[in-house]
């Protein structure tokens, strides 16, 4: 794998266009903005006491992409272009944040504004860092979280539903909404999550209503040596919180791996049982709970991965390099990386046949490595 986060993002991948985020949350005191911190190598105030964080930050972490490498080397590329993740800081949450304790208001307004909730959860021991609920227990934290989530849409919603239940007397169309706004309303009464019982309500029917748990869930265990060694412990964890994805790291580690050269770094991760930066692992399960997927483009100036959403037809794939090629869309022709790489060039795999034509309903593939053709 690529250490490609050891190097700043170049002046290419900052002027990206970045429109899907996920929100760190957290109790507070678990370690969010020391790991925001290792993500972006911002000094973003971390400090050991609760409600260090005021403001929220957005980082950009560069989604590690060994493909990229073998790609410049195959079309003899100057520089390569990773997808990119963004995370917002955001700050810590406490019971009845949902009534405004806390910081519980600006805390909310930062996650509506989120994608994705990426929320991290304690499992380090040590005594001089305070908990505020006064022990470590994952289980609970996450219940906590949870709950004032749900209480936060239950107020939205019994704000709202007298209001479209007056709308949906006039038009036929609203009773649609207010149907599965009352839905929605039971399943968060029952103590669920919209997210978790989303083959039960119509999304796309509440999605005016902006509510908190119909967002995709990541979860980061900020662990210790302890723990990140424990196999049954890690897998323990990941089952509390499946089909969720689950990232385990030692967020103070991973800040330190910032000041090392590799060799060192390596051998740091080794020693608390980790095969590569925590934060790798982050970046590709923040960039999978997004519904995000690559393509590739590669050429003698750049080899470069594309963002789209899992599912994206090619002329939306186009799209997201120029309007015009989305416009002007003809056809794409595609090669998939590993049949290019087998072939070992373009031309090669031309000639065995792996190089397809595909048109406007093609439905693309991660790491479909991509050359459009457009009118414009
Ligand atoms: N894996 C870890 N092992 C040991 N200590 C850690 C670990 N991760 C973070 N810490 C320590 O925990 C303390 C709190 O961390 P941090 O300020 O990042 O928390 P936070 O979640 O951002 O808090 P707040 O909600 O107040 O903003 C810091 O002293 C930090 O060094
Ligand atoms: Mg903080």
């Amino acid at each position: 794998m690529a250490r490609g986060n050891r190097t700043r993002p170049s002046a290419a991948v900052d002027s990206l266009t970045v429109s899907l985020t996920l929100g760190i949350v957290g109790l507070p005191n678990v370690g969010k903005s020391t790991l925001f911190n290792a993500l972006t190598r911002n000094d973003v105030l971390a400090a050991n006491y609760p409600f260090a964080t005021i403001e929220p930050n957005v980082g950009v972490v560069p989604l590690p992409d060994a493909r990229l490498t073998k790609l410049a080397g195959i079309f003899g590329s100057e520089r390569e272009v990773p997808a990119v993740v963004s995370f917002v800081d955001i700050a810590g949450i406490v019971k009845g944040a949902s009534e405004g304790e806390g910081l519980g208001n600006k805390f909310l307004a930062n996650i509506r504004e989120a994608n994705a909730i990426c929320q991290v959860i304690r499992v380090f021991d040590d005594p001089d860092v305070v908990h505020v609920d006064g022990r470590v227990d994952p289980s609970s934290d996450i219940e906590t979280i949870n709950t004032e989530l749900i209480l936060a849409d239950l107020q939205t919603l019994e704000k709202a539903i007298p209001r479209i239940e007056k709308e949906a007397r006039m038009q036929k169309d609203r009773r649609a909404v207010l149907e599965n706004a009352k839905k929605a309303k039971d399943i968060l009464d029952a103590g669920r999550t919209l997210f978790a019982a989303q083959s039960e309500v119509d999304g796309e029917l509440l999605r005016e209503l902006s509510l908190l748990t119909t967002k995709p869930f990541l979860y980061v265990f900020n662990a210790d040596e302890g723990v990140l060694t424990d196999d049954a412990r890690v897998k323990e964890l990941r089952e509390l919180v499946a089909p969720a994805d689950a990232v385990f790291l030692d967020a103070k580690v991973e800040s330190e791996l910032l000041e090392l050269d590799e060799e060192s770094a390596l051998e740091l991760l080794e020693s608390i049982g980790q095969a590569e930066p925590g934060l790798h692992a982050l970046a590709r399960a923040g960039f999978h709970t997004l519904g995000l997927q690559t393509y590739l483009t590669a050429g003698p100036k750049e080899a470069r991965a594309w963002t789209i959403p899992q599912g994206a037809t090619a002329p939306q794939a186009a799209g997201v390099i120029h309007t015009d090629f989305e416009k002007g869309f003809i056809k794409a022709e595609v090669v998939s990386f590993d049949d290019l790489v087998a072939s070992g060039s373009k031309a090669d795999a031309k000639a065995a046949g792996k190089v397809r034509m595909e048109g406007k309903d093609y439905v693309m593939s991660d790491g479909d490595v991509v050359e459009f053709r457009f009118n414009v």
